[in-house]
């Protein structure tokens, strides 16, 4: 049997009185790409801070390849192969997009900007890139530390048609190199289309964790997504009553 790369069991996380996750279970194969969806507010990326360390947990249990991760901070974390993507593009807006990617590895390297087809970018400034592009910078300095998880808050978010499918495509390159992706968006459709499973979270609830198709048509996600649409804009680009965004 295969042991899960990541084990998370009852994990709750409290900031003050607000409960962001209550009991969540999820577990992480190796080489897994694993979906995670809810409406606004629902815990997706405390979901990802707990993981990484960035936000205190006030109970349950987090192994990582059958390590205890609570006993670790995140740079620890991040050196035992845990990385992390965030909603806000966080570069070095005064150093190259080689020199960002060098602050993750500590030596020179372009090879993650080959990787992604963006070697071209290596010299270039952060603010003379396209927003597409700071994704993508984003996306190579955290697979240039070689994690074995990746973490992904929104990656999608702001990107157009051609940029999404080229994503999705990087994703499941990345997956199939051995690195398992957690990725959290609203893009359905990307979250759906390419992913192996998907988890989705609602106040800070699992309601679901099921391979896409099942999710697609579970009336507890519809009715999650209807609920937080109600008055709103209810999209529903795949034909699953799930809206491509959903506002609480
Ligand atoms: N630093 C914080 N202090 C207090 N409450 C917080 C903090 N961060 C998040 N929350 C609350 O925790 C809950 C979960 O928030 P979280 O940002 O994880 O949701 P999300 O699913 O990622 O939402 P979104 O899709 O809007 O990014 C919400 O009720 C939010 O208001």
């Amino acid at each position: 049997m295969t042991v899960p790369l990541l084990r998370a069991e009852a994990l709750s996380l409290y900031y003050g009185g607000v409960c962001a996750l209550r009991r969540i279970d999820v577990e992480i194969m190796p080489g897994e790409l694993v979906g995670v969806i809810g409406p606004n507010g629902a815990g997706k990326s405390t979901l990802l801070d707990a993981i990484t360390g960035f936000a205190p947990l006030t109970d349950g249990s987090l192994t990582f390849e059958g390590r205890d991760l609570r006993r670790h901070g995140p740079t620890q974390r991040a050196r035992m192969g845990v990385a992390r993507t965030w909603q806000t593009l966080q570069l070095f807006e005064d150093l190259t997009v080689a020199e960002n990617v060098r602050t993750a590895v500590g030596r020179h390297s372009v090879s993650p900007l080959v990787r992604l087809g963006i070697d071209r970018l290596a010299e270039r400034m952060p603010g003379e890139l396209s927003h597409g592009q700071r994704v993508l910078v984003g996306v190579a300095r955290a697979l240039a530390g070689s994690p074995k998880l990746l973490l992904m808050d929104e990656p999608a978010a702001g990107l157009d048609g051609h940029e999404r499918a080229l994503l999705g495509e990087i994703l499941r390159d990345v997956v199939a190199s051995g690195t398992s992706v957690v990725l959290v968006d609203h893009d359905m459709p990307l979250v759906l289309g390419i992913c192996d499973r998907v988890c989705v979270l609602d106040f800070g609830e699992v309601i679901t964790d099921g391979p896409p198709h099942a999710v697609r048509h579970d009336p507890a996600v519809i009715a999650a997504y209807l609920g937080a649409d109600e008055g709103e804009d209810s999209e529903s680009p795949d034909g699953s009553g799930i809206g491509k965004e959903a506002v609480r």
